[in-house]
C-alpha cells in the first residue's frame, strides 16, 4: 500500500512550480523559429533531459507536420507530460488527442478561447455567453479523452475580472485540471498580475481543484517578473520557452525564471524539477537549430553572462567569485572545462566533452565527428564548446543528395570574383565555375547551376561562433520554393566554405521535404 505523504512532502508539493515548456509551440510560432520534425524531437529530448514537467509539442491541427511532430514527441519522450494546443472546437480537440494519445496518461489536451472584450468583439465576434459555452463544451470534450486537461483564457490580463472568474470556475467544473491565465500581449505588470491571481483565488469557488498556470509574453520586458509575481500569488505552473523565444517579443525565458527562483530561494521559497546544468546546452541546441542567436548580454545564457572585463571586477573575482557572480557558471551548465581540446586531444576527452555538452552519438557518428574535430583543430589553436556543438549538428543531419566537394575561389579589390565548385549529386561528381558579386555570390551561383534548383535564397546571415580571427564562422540561409521554406546551416573557419555548406544543407533539406511530401500524396 502506498504510504500517505509526509507533512514535509505535502509542504514541498505546495511549493513545487511545474515548468511547462512551450518552445515547440509558442516559441516556434515566432518568425524564423520554425523547426522540422527531427529538430523538434531533438529539442524535446533536451527538455526531457532538463526534466521539465510538461512539453507543449505543437498545435496538431495547424498542419500535417505539426501533427506528426506532436505524435512523434508523444511516442518517444518519456517522463514529461506532452501537451498539444487546440482551439475550442470539436475538430481541433479530436485532432489533438489523435496525436497525444501516444503519450497515454501523460498526454495533455490544452484548449483555449479568448475572454477579453477586445478579442471577443473584434476577433471571435462572439458574445461572452457564447464564449463561456464554447469553453465549457471544449473542456468537456477534451475531458472525454483524458483527465489531463488545461484550459487557457486567452488575453486574460485584459479580461474583466468577474467574467474571468466565471469562465475559470465553469471550466474547472467541466473538468479542467489546469487553468492558465495568460498575459497574451505582455500588457500586465507584476503588481497587477499578483492581484489578478489573488482575485481568482478569492473569487473562484473551486479553484483548489485546479493548478493555476501563467503564461507571460515579453512585450514590455516583464515576462519573468510577472511570472514570479504570479507564483508569489499562488500560481503553481509557469509556461516558458528556451531563450525566451515566442510570439513578438517572446515568452518568459525558462532559464531566467528558473535561475531567479534558484538564486533567490531565500525570498522565493519555491522549487522546480529542472536540472539547471542543462540550461546552457538547451540554449545552444536551439540556437544551432534555428540559427537565431541570443544577444551577448542575455541573462544566464548570453556570451557575456559570466564574463568579466573591467579591472575592478576582475580583481574582485580573483579575491572571491561571490563579489561579482550571484550564481556559478557550472550551475547553468557552463563548465569552466579543465580539458582544453586541441589537435593533441584524443577520442576519450572528445567523447567526454561531448557528453558533458549533452550530445550522445553512436560510434559511427562519433568517429566522423572526431575526424572533423581533428581537421578543425589543425586549423585552430583551441576548439571551443561552440565549435563542438557545430560539429555535432553537422554530423547529425539527415541523408543527403548533394555533397560538397572542393571550392576554389579567386577574388580581390580589382578581380571579378570567380568560384569553381565541385559537388557530388547522388554520388556522381560534377563541377562548374561562375562569376559573382563577391566570392560568396560566385560560390552560391555555381551550386545553384549544378543543382539546377529553382529555390530562392531568401535570407543569408553570417556570424562568428567563437572568438578570434581563427573563429568558426557560421552561416544560416533560408531557402524557399513554393510553400516550402527551409533553413540551412554551415560552419567552417572559412566563411565561403561555411556559406557553401549552409546552402547545400538547405537544398538537401528542401529535397528531403519534397520527397516526403510526394510520398504522402
Ligand atoms: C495566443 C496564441 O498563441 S493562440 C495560438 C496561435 N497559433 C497559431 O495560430 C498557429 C497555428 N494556426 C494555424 O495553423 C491556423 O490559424 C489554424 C489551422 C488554427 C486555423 O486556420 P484557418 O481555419 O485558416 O483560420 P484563421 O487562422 O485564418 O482564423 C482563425 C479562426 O479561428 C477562430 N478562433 C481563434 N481562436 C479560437 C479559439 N480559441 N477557439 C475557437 N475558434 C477560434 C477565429 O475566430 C477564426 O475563425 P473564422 O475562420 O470562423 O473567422
Ligand atoms: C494559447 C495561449 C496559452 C497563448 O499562447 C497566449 O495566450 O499567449
Ligand atoms: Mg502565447
Amino acid at each position: 500500500m502506498a504510504k500517505a505523504p509526509t507533512k514535509k512532502q505535502k509542504q514541498d508539493d505546495r511549493q513545487l512550480i511545474r515548468v511547462f515548456d512551450t518552445t515547440l509551440r509558442d516559441g516556434e510560432q515566432a518568425p524564423g523559429n520554425s523547426m522540422n520534425i527531427e529538430e523538434k524531437l531533438r529539442v524535446a529530448k533536451q527538455l526531457q533531459k532538463m526534466n521539465v514537467d510538461v512539453i507543449e509539442a505543437g498545435f496538431p491541427i495547424a498542419s500535417e507536420g505539426d501533427f506528426e511532430a506532436v505524435k512523434l514527441v508523444a511516442q518517444q519522450i518519456k517522463g514529461p507530460q506532452i501537451a498539444g494546443l487546440c482551439r475550442a472546437g470539436d475538430k481541433d480537440i479530436d485532432r489533438a488527442w489523435e496525436a497525444l494519445k501516444y503519450a497515454g496518461d501523460k498526454g495533455r489536451i490544452h484548449t483555449f478561447i479568448a475572454t477579453s472584450d477586445i478579442h471577443m468583439q473584434y476577433k471571435l465576434k462572439m458574445e461572452p455567453a457564447k464564449v463561456l459555452a464554447a469553453a465549457i463544451k471544449a473542456v468537456k470534450r477534451a475531458a472525454s479523452y483524458t483527465p489531463n486537461v488545461e484550459f487557457s483564457c486567452e488575453d486574460a490580463t485584459r479580461t474583466r475580472l468577474p467574467f474571468l472568474a466565471e469562465v475559470v470556475e465553469a471550466v474547472i467544473d467541466a473538468g479542467a485540471t489546469t487553468v492558465n491565465i495568460p498575459d497574451t500581449v505582455g500588457y500586465t505588470i507584476p503588481f497587477e498580475y499578483f492581484n489578478i491571481i489573488t482575485y481568482l483565488k478569492e473569487h473562484v469557488r473551486n479553484i483548489d481543484r485546479a493548478i493555476i498556470s501563467v503564461h507571460c509574453h515579453n512585450d514590455l520586458g516583464l515576462s519573468v517578473a510577472n511570472s514570479i509575481a504570479a507564483v508569489q500569488a499562488g500560481a503553481r505552473q509557469v509556461e516558458c520557452t528556451i531563450n525566451g523565444i515566442g510570439e513578438r517579443a517572446g515568452n518568459c525565458s525558462l532559464e531566467e525564471f528558473i535561475m531567479a527562483l534558484r538564486t533567490r530561494h531565500d525570498i522565493l521559497p519555491f522549487t522546480t524539477n529542472v536540472a539547471t546544468e542543462q540550461l546552457t546546452p538547451a540554449s545552444r541546441l536551439l540556437t544551432n537549430i534555428t540559427g537565431i542567436g541570443v544577444q551577448p548580454n542575455k541573462a544566464i545564457v548570453g556570451a557575456n553572462a559570466f564574463a568579466h572585463e573591467a579591472g575592478i571586477h576582475q580583481h574582485g573575482m580573483m579575491m572571491d567569485k561571490s563579489t561579482y557572480e550571484i550564481m556559478t557558471p557550472e550551475s547553468v551548465g557552463l563548465s569552466a572545462s579543465a580539458l582544453v581540446l586541441g589537435k593533441h586531444s584524443g577520442r576519450h576527452a572528445f567523447k567526454q566533452r561531448l557528453e558533458e555538452l549533452g550530445h550522445e552519438l553512436d560510434d559511427d557518428k562519433l568517429n566522423r565527428a572526431f575526424e572533423r574535430f581533428k581537421a578543425l583543430a589543425d586549423l585552430k589553436k583551441e576548439v571551443f564548446d561552440e565549435d563542438l556543438d557545430a560539429i555535432v549538428m553537422e554530423e547529425s543531419r539527415e541523408d543527403v543528395k548533394y555533397r560538397l566537394g572542393h571550392i576554389t575561389v579567386t577574388c580581390g579589390s580589382f578581380a571579378v570574383a570567380t568560384a569553381t565548385v565541385q559537388l557530388e549529386i547522388d554520388g556522381e561528381p560534377v563541377r562548374t565555375a561562375e562569376l559573382g558579386d563577391g566570392p560568396v555570390d560566385a560560390t552560391l551561383k555555381a551550386i545553384k547551376k549544378l543543382t539546377k534548383t529553382k529555390a530562392k535564397l531568401v535570407q543569408y546571415n553570417v556570424g562568428a561562433i567563437t572568438s578570434g580571427t581563427d573563429a568558426q564562422g557560421e552561416v544560416t540561409v533560408r531557402v524557399a520554393e513554393g510553400n516550402n521554406v527551409v533553413v540551412g546551416k554551415g560552419s567552417s573557419t572559412d566563411i565561403i566554405e561555411a556559406s557553401a555548406k549552409a546552402y547545400v544543407h538547405a537544398l538537401n533539406r528542401l529535397n528531403l521535404r519534397q520527397k516526403r511530401l510526394k510520398e504522402t500524396v
